[in-house]
């Protein structure tokens, strides 16, 4: 296929990254996992994505940083009473393919789909397809399709990780309602406001909600639609110091907000089903 003028190839150790750059922004994605790295639009020139800096690349193990595909389970997929399963499904470790793109005024739109939508634990016959939108905002969709002739149960997020100057500083708007504390054995609380950090966060908000700001040195605006929850990480201190691909402080700069579907989606057979995250 012919690359579009905005886009050139790099190697990132093992990892073939895509990097567009076009009059609206710069951005740079990674064919393992169809895994979005960076996103800086020219109208401020500032990275709105946190990539660790011991992040690896070696077309195996999960990139730590940037927008992670999770499909078609979420975390540890407990939903299918199974431990050997891959953390967030299993696309976000296989390379995708750029199946098509269109270059408009707007910017550049990329599909991607994965090697294989059928893998351990998911026999079913499914259609996932990644389109991400490179313009004044990063727009990302994950589509499904059922080919199956039967009911099947989904879950999915796009698990974006976002880059914060200091965590210490920076809050959550427009988050409320009740939410699951994997920190607190599940138990479900009320959102707190302001909503701030201090500690390890890991929370599952259970509503659609449809438009958080990120508020830092900076505002960022993310907006979601498909989905029914919005999962909030930080790992804390411990938990980086454990992680081999992730500095002891590298959680002081980042902040995971997830649009997710956590409470499984029953996709009937022939039906169809989009998650979509907007971030400007
Ligand atoms: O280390 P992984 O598999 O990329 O997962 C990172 C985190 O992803 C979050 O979505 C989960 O809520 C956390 O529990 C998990 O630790």
């Amino acid at each position: 296929m012919q690359l579009p003028n905005s886009m050139s190839i790099i190697q990132r150790g093992d990892v073939d990254v895509l990097c567009i750059d076009n009059e609206h922004a710069s951005a740079q994605i990674a064919l393992f996992g169809a895994h979005i790295l960076s996103y800086i639009p020219k109208s401020d020139n500032r990275e709105r994505l946190w990539l660790s800096d011991n992040a690896i690349f070696d077309n195996k193990t999960p990139i730590r940083g940037g927008v992670p595909v999770c499909w078609p389970w979420f975390s540890d997929a407990h939903n299918q009473q199974r431990d050997d399963l891959p953390s967030h499904g299993f696309v976000r470790t296989q390379v995708w393919h750029l199946v098509e793109f269109q270059e408009s005024e707007k910017g550049l739109r990329l599909h991607f789909s994965p090697q294989s939508c059928q893998g351990p634990g998911w026999p079913h016959l499914t259609q996932c397809v990644l389109t991400v939108d490179v313009g004044k905002s990063l727009r990302i969709s994950l589509h499904t399709t059922n080919l199956d002739t039967a009911s099947l149960p989904l879950n999915c997020a796009l698990h974006t990780y976002f880059k914060v100057n200091d965590i210490a500083t920076t809050q959550l708007l427009g988050v409320s309602g009740v939410y699951r504390d994997k920190t607190q054995n599940w138990q479900e609380l009320v959102t707190p406001t302001p909503y701030q950090f201090t500690q390890e966060t890991d929370r599952i908000h259970l509503s659609a909600i449809p438009q958080v700001t990120l508020v830092d040195e900076f505002e960022t605006q993310i907006t979601s639609s498909g989905h029914d929850s919005i999962v909030v990480w930080n790992p804390w201190i411990e938990n980086s110091q454990k992680m081999q691909d992730m500095s002891d402080n590298g959680y002081r700069t980042m902040l995971c907000v997830e649009t997710a579907v956590t409470q499984t989606k029953h996709l009937g057979a022939g039906e169809q089903m989009m998650i979509t995250q907007e971030i400007k």
